[in-house]
């Protein structure tokens, strides 16, 4: 028996290339990160592949090249930082097109740096076996890494891509139990943004004293309604969130819902309320249920 694997994959690729598609392929449909929605949602998560001696955390990045708000800023700086805590990387390519500038680009950050590397060249079901063989051909020019092909659709090539993660990723502990395939970050992305709207909108010292929850978090059919919770310390805190007739908390609820319609790439519906929970940041038991880690 060797040692347990473990590690955390970045998949990089440029958009549509089945980044998605492919981690869903290799978890099975459970973690369910590619969008029921027609557009493809940027949905912001870890997946969780569980095997009997390894267990791979993919980081589901975006397109690479694509900087087009602040969230994608904010994706690409995320991609640049965790780089150093990234053990392995899968590059994802589209073999029906060539080797392009946006493969690229991406290819150029990748090979900077000592991080163990392979190359996926996806949808193979779109070729014939002599285009794909000159294709890969086209590949192995441009790009010094393992090549891996595969069909997200179809299935094919998942063994191999076990395979890979199981003999490179290091030796390391299980970090999620059995049974655990995703681990979502949005709430706490739209946390943030509401946080950081009632930082700049108010006054210096509410901030501090705040934290905001979300309670709720649903797809609807054309809209996600989310729900959440302002918690401050002071009742006069509270009136000045909340503003004459409302108006601050509307000014806070527009801003941050333009910002988190920007991530979700949809229409959000946000619902704030604020609660006054008394020197909540002296009490244990509400800092944990209010998300902070003690
Ligand atoms: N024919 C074929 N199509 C695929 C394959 N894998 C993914 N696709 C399709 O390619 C499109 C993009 O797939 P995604 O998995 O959303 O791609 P992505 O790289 O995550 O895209 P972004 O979220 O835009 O970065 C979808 O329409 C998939 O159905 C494959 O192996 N074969």
């Amino acid at each position: 028996m060797g040692e347990f694997k473990s590690g955390f994959v970045s998949v990089l690729g440029r958009p549509n290339v089945g980044k998605s598609s492919l981690i869903n392929a290799l978890i099975g449909e459970k973690a369910g990160i590619v969008s029921r929605r027609p557009q493809t949602t940027r949905r912001r998560s870890r997946a969780i592949l569980t095997g009997d001696d390894f267990q791979a955390v993919f980081l589901d990045t975006p397109g690479v090249h694509k900087i087009k708000n602040k969230l994608d800023e904010f994706m690409l700086d995320e991609i640049e930082k965790s780089m150093s805590g990234i053990d392995l990387i899968l590059l994802v390519c589209d073999v029906s097109e060539k080797f392009g500038p946006g493969d690229e680009f991406i290819y150029s950050r990748i090979e900077s740096r000592d991080i163990p590397a392979v190359l996926i060249l996806n949808k193979i079901d779109l070729l014939h076996e002599k285009e794909l063989a000159e294709r890969i051909e086209n590949y192995e020019k441009n790009a010094d890494m393992p090549i891996i092909t595969c069909s997200a659709r179809r299935g094919t090539g998942k063994e191999n891509i076990m395979d890979f993660l199981r003999e490179n990723l290091p030796e390391g502990p299980q970090y999620y139990p059995d049974g655990m395939y995703v681990d979502k970050i949005e709430r706490e992305l739209v946390e943030e943004f509401i946080r950081e709207q009632i930082f700049e909108l108010t006054w210096d010292e509410i901030p501090y004293g705040t934290a905001v929850r979300v309670e709720e978090f649903e797809e609807k059919e054309d809209i996600i309604y989310i729900r959440a919770n302002i918690f401050v310390e002071q009742k006069s805190h509270k009136g000045m969130i909340i503003g004459e007739e409302g108006s601050m908390l509307r000014k806070i609820g527009k801003r941050a819902r333009q910002e988190i319609e920007k991530m979700m790439q949809d229409k959000v519906y946000l619902d704030l309320w604020v609660k006054e929970k008394k020197d909540w940041r002296k009490k244990e038991k509400w800092m944990k249920n209010l998300g902070y880690e003690l």
